[in-house]
């Protein structure tokens, strides 16, 4: 079939097979480039799919050669209807991984399950032994509780009261005020149910009991912080409860996995176009300044730079792993620089529909909201017939 975006706010209800295989060779030749890490050799990755867990795997396996399983939550492909676009990464990502002679499976289904965690500690204990890193990863507007069935539905709310300011509908251009209500409610306990650090607690102390992790083994959970500009939606609101907590449960975790000399961090990682980002109310406005400064001074990652530094230069130097005063490892160091802040304080005051084309990367957003789908994807002929019936060699 003949696939074309189909935008729906902020998402595409299609994706590009080819499109998305492109992007994640991208991704891996990137990593090849930088050359090898002394990382680590076997690794989970818990919403793998996409964003940052993707880029995690594929550093994983094509700069340490490690073997992956990966666990996601994706939409698969049926006659005339595309999969979703993490269904067609991890297929391009295990072809590619199979064909250089890695070890690559996964797992589709509810990482927040009982089931799907017992299924991943059997293909563990059956294909791996024992895993040296766990990198959690999941971004989700939802979560069923394993224990007491309940739903908890996460919102992105300020906190006390109501928050107005400037964002942009990046589909438009048109940039106006937007007035956020305050949560109420549920909706902090909600929030920190669905992104704060319980499930990563419970896949850790699952894996743990089943004896599954290495001696030394790494866990890795991802946070955001921000600047000042956006912290009553993101790092004041809701979603900052909830990092609030996973950073807190990371030292939760770290004191469980003392005695096999276990350590598990979060790290900070920069404002980047994702599913999951795209949807938070001010943050596309930021992102598109942002863009603008940081390739301005030649200083722009995406999620790949990102993790291939992560890997790189914080967990695997062989040296002890640097941390903020708050025991995090920081990537966001070069957006959260004062001179790119600076100057992004100053643009926002004057960022209106008709200068947000000249001041901010508008257009570098739009590319990589489309490029999440497989879409405006550098070599890739849109106009050809593409089999939307891809398989994943390693689902399991
Ligand atoms: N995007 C940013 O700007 C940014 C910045 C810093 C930190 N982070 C953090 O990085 C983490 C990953 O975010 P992202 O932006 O890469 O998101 P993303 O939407 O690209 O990826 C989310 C992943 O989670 C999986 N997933 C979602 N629900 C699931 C479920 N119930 N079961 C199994 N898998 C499920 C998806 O399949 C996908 O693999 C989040 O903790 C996020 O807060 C994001």
């Amino acid at each position: 079939m003949i696939i074309a975006p189909k935008i729906r706010g902020f998402i595409c209800l299609t994706a590009h097979p080819e499109g998305c295989a492109q992007n994640v060779l991208n991704q891996i030749n990137y990593v090849k480039s930088k050359g090898p890490i002394d990382g680590p050799k076997k690794v989970l990755v818990i919403g793998a799919s996409t964003g940052f867990g993707l880029s995690s795997r594929i550093t994983s396996a094509f700069g340490s050669n490690a073997s992956t399983i990966g666990v996601y939550f994706e939409k698969p492909p049926a006659p005339g209807k595309t999969a979703s676009a993490g269904w067609y990464n991890t297929a391009a990502f295990e072809a590619q991984a199979h064909e250089a002679g890695l070890y690559a499976k996964s797992i589709n289904g509810d990482a927040f399950s009982k089931e799907i965690k017992e299924k991943t500690l059997e293909l563990i204990k059956a294909d791996l032994g024992q895993i040296d890193l766990v990198i959690y990863s999941l971004a989700s507007p939802k979560r069923v509780h394993p224990v007491t069935g309940v739903v908890h539905n996460s919102v992105l709310k300020p906190i006390g009261e109501v928050y107005t300011n400037k964002t942009v509908d990046f589909h438009t251009g048109i940039v106006s005020d937007i007035s956020i209500q305050p949560a109420g409610g549920d909706d902090i306990e909600n929030t920190i149910a669905v992104m704060g650090g319980e499930d990563w607690a419970m896949w850790i102390d699952e894996l743990k009991a089943a004896n599954l992790l290495a001696p030394g083994a790494t866990t890795v959970a991802y946070s955001y912080i921000g600047p000042t500009l956006t912290e009553a939606v993101y790092r004041k609101g809701t979603i900052g409860r909830a990092k609030d907590h996973l950073e807190a449960t990371a030292f939760e975790i770290a004191e469980k996995l003392k005695d096999i000399n276990g350590k598990a961090y979060v790290s900070v990682n920069k404002a980047l176009v994702t599913q999951a980002s795209s949807a938070i109310p001010v943050i596309p406005l930021y992102i598109s300044l942002l863009y603008k400064i940081m390739k301005a001074e030649g200083i722009h990652e995406g999620c790949i730079e990102q993790i291939q530094r992560l890997f790189k230069d914080r967990l695997y130097t062989g040296a002890e792993v640097l941390t903020d005063d708050k025991g995090r490892i920081r990537v966001d160091d070069l957006e959260m620089r004062d001179d790119v802040q600076a100057q992004i304080a100053t643009l926002w005051s004057e960022a209106t529909t008709e200068s947000l084309p000249a001041i901010g990367d508008l257009a570098g957003y739009k590319k990589d909201f489309l490029n999440l789908f497989g879409f405006d994807v550098a070599g890739v002929d849109y106009d050809a017939d593409v089999n939307e019936m891809v398989e994943i060699s390693g689902l399991v």
